[in-house]
C-alpha cells in the first residue's frame, strides 16, 4: 500500500515533537492536503466535536500524534489524566475515523507499554508478559488499550490500521520544561542554565544508572511514512535505534554538546523508572528501514534549536 501524495491526510497533534516532524516529512514527500488542529481548536477528548472534525475532513489518512505526554514525573504524578485524557484522545479519534471508513490510520504507542522487566532486548511478543513499570502504568494501559483498538477494527471492519511503539524520541519541537519534560530536553536545559550561571554542579534525576535508548523524531516521522508505505500487520512494530546507554553517559554527552565543565551529581530521591527498556528492532529493518541521525549531531542540532528557540512558548 502506497500514499498518495495528493489525499487528505489528517496528522492528529500536528504541533508537538512529533506531529510536526511528521507534518514536515509528509511535505517533503509532496503530500499537499495535510489537516492539522490545535487542541484550542480541536479537543480530541471532545467525542462530539472529533467526530464533526472527521466527518468534514474525511481524510484517507489519520497519523495519531496528539497525546498527553511527559516524563517520569508528570506520569508518576498524574496518572489520572495520563489514563482519562489518552484513552478519550484515542477512543474518540479512532471512534470518528471508523465512523467515516477512514482506510488508513496508524497509532503511536510507545515502548513503555511492554513489562518493566522485559528480557532484553524487547520484542513485540513480550506484550502483556509481565508487570508495568508502576510510573507510567496508567498511560502504557491506555497505550494498550490504543493498539487493541488497532486491531478490534482491523478484525472486525476490515481497515487497514497499524500500529507503532517509539522509543524514547528527541528532536525540535520538544518539551523543555524542567518538571513535565523528558530526560534528553531536561539535561539540555540544565546544562546549559548551569553553563550561563556558572554553576559547578549538575544533578541528575535518580542513580544515573538506567538504561535508555533515544531516537530523533526526524527519523521516527521518516519510519511513520515508511510504516504507512511498507507495513500491515495487527502486531505493533518497534521503532529505536538499537543501541542505549546509561543515563550518566547520556549526561556526559549532553555536558559536552553544551560545553558544560562542572560537576555531575545524582538525586536518588527521584525515580530511576523502568531499569532498562532498548527495543528489538529487527521487524522493522527487515521490512527495510534503518534511522540515519546518531545521538552526537542529534543532539547538537536540538541544542541549536533550543538556543534559537529561549523563551518562546511551544
Ligand atoms: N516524546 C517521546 O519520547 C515519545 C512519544 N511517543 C508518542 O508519540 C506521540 C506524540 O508525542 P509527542 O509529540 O512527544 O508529544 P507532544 O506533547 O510534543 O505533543 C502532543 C500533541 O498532542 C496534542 N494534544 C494533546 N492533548 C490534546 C487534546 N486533548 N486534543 C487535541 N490535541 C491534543 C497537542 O496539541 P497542541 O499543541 O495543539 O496543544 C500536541 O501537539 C504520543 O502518542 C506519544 O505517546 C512515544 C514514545 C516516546
Ligand atoms: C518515553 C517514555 O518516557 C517516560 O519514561 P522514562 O524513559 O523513564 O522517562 P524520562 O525521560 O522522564 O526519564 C528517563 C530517566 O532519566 C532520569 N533523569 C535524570 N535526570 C532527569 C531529568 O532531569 N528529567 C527527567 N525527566 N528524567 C531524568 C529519570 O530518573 C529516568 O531514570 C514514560 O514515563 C513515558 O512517558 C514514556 O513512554
Amino acid at each position: 500500500m502506497t500514499i498518495d501524495p495528493r489525499s487528505p491526510i489528517y496528522v492528529a497533534g500536528h504541533r508537538g515533537l512529533v506531529g510536526s516532524a511528521v507534518w514536515r516529512r509528509l511535505e517533503q514527500a509532496g503530500c499537499s492536503q495535510l489537516i492539522g488542529a490545535t487542541s484550542a481548536e480541536l479537543d480530541l477528548r471532545d467525542r462530539a466535536a472529533t467526530t464533526a472534525f472527521l466527518a468534514e475532513h474525511r481524510p484517507a489518512v489519520v497519523i495519531d500524534a496528539a497525546a498527553r505526554v511527559g516524563g517520569i514525573l508528570a506520569n508518576r504524578d498524574h496518572p489520572t489524566e495520563f489514563l482519562s485524557d489518552n484513552l478519550r484522545i484515542q477512543v474518540n479519534l479512532m471512534d470518528a475515523a471508523l465512523e467515516v471508513r477512514v482506510p488508513r490510520l496508524l497509532f503511536l504507542g510507545s515502548s513503555c507499554i511492554y513489562p518493566k522487566y522485559a528480557e532484553q532486548p524487547i520484542r513485540e511478543s513480550s506484550l502483556l508478559t509481565g508487570e508495568l513499570e508502576p510510573t507510567n502504568d496508567a498511560y502504557a494501559i491506555a497505550k494498550i488499550a490504543g493498539l487493541l483498538q488497532v486491531q478490534a477494527v482491523r478484525r472486525q471492519y476490515g481497515l487497514n490500521w497499524i500500529s507503532a511503539m517509539p522509543t524514547n524520541l528527541y528532536g525540535p519541537n520538544d518539551n523543555f520544561d524542567p518538571v513535565s519534560s523528558h530526560v534528553l530536553p531536561a539535561l539540555i536545559r540544565r546544562f546549559h542554565e548551569a553553563k550561563v550561571n556558572g554553576d559547578d554542579k549538575v544533578v541528575l534525576w535518580g542513580t544515573g544508572t538506567p538504561r535508555r535508548e533515544f531516537l530523533h523524531v526526524d527519523d521516527l516521522a521518516d519510519a511513520c511514512l515508511y510504516l504507512l508505505n511498507h507495513y500491515d500487520d495487527p502486531a505493533p512494530i518497534n521503532v529505536g535505534v538499537g543501541t542505549d546507554l546509561t543515563i550518566q553517559e547520556l549526561a556526559g554527552l549532553v555536558a559536552r554538546v553544551v560545553g558544560y565543565t562542572g560537576a555531575i551529581g545524582n538525586d536518588p530521591t527521584k525515580p530511576d523508572g523502568t531499569p532498562r527498556k532498548l527495543l528489538d528492532v529487527s521487524r522493522l529493518r527487515d521490512l527495510g528501514w534503518a534511522p540515519a541521525v546518531d545521538l552526537e549531531p542529534g543532539l547538537a542540532q536540538t541544542y541549536a534549536w533550543y538556543l534559537d528557540h529561549l523563551g518562546a512558548d511551544r
